[in-house]
């Protein structure tokens, strides 16, 4: 049986919170794979970068991983980011559930909002949900069905990309907090620096 894990995000940028949760769920699982999927259009969230940017920097910060992969499903699909319908889309390219479990992995501040995902109870008969502790949010699964949903502690890095956008936006670095590669990639495009490019915090 295949097993991957599925770590959705609006990764804009993306930081070591997100890459800690998904080794953490990676090797507590035994996933053979995790997929990172860039939102397209995250719905509930203001402006956001350029769907390419924050493609290429999931691509640069995971490239050094040979379990982490990077997908377009959401990025290319046009309209509002689902997640129901990513899990359609993981199914078409890793098979049915007889021959693949998916895990979608989640911190836990979107793990409190979840049911007002769209089609949320049709998600969780498509995939296990993991749940991951994130400083500043409370981990609890008592709002969701029974057995969906697995809890995770995880190293807590006090990270969040808005964090990261406005230190760039006020000139200090973000060194260390995100991939060295994606430092270069946000100055090389000079992303985040006027107040424009930023989304609320
Ligand atoms: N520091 C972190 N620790 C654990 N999980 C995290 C952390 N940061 C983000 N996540 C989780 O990663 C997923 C994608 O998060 P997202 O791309 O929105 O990052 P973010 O830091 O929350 O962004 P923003 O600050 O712009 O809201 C979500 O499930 C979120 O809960
Ligand atoms: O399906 C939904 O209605 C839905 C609503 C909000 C967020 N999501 C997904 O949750 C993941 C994390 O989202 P975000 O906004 O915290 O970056 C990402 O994969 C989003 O597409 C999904």
């Amino acid at each position: 049986m295949r097993r991957i894990g599925i770590m959705g995000g609006t990764f804009d940028p993306i930081h070591h919170g997100h890459l800690v949760a998904a080794s953490e769920v990676q090797a507590r699982f035994d996933l053979d794979e995790v997929v990172f999927v860039p939102t397209g259009q995250p719905y509930e969230k203001g402006r956001v970068s350029p769907a390419e940017d924050r493609y290429l920097m999931t691509v640069i910060a995971t490239a050094s991983n040979p379990r982490f992969h990077v997908s377009r499903a959401d990025i290319d699909r046009d309209g509002p980011t689902y997640t129901v319908d990513t899990l359609r889309d993981m199914r078409a390219v890793y098979g049915p559930s007889s021959s693949t479990d998916l895990f979608f992995i989640t911190g836990a501040d979107a793990l409190n909002r979840i049911l007002g995902w769209k089609d949320a109870l049709e998600m969780f008969r498509m995939a296990h949900f993991v749940g991951v502790t994130r400083p500043g949010f409370e981990l609890t699964d008592d709002h969701l069905p029974a057995h969906s949903v697995t809890l995770v502690e995880v190293p807590a890095m006090a990270i969040s990309s808005s964090a990261c956008r406005t230190r760039v936006a006020d000139g200090q670095p973000v060194w260390y907090l995100v991939p060295d590669g994606v430092v270069q990639y946000i100055n090389k495009r000079g992303l985040y620096r006027g107040s424009g490019n930023d989304t609320p915090v």
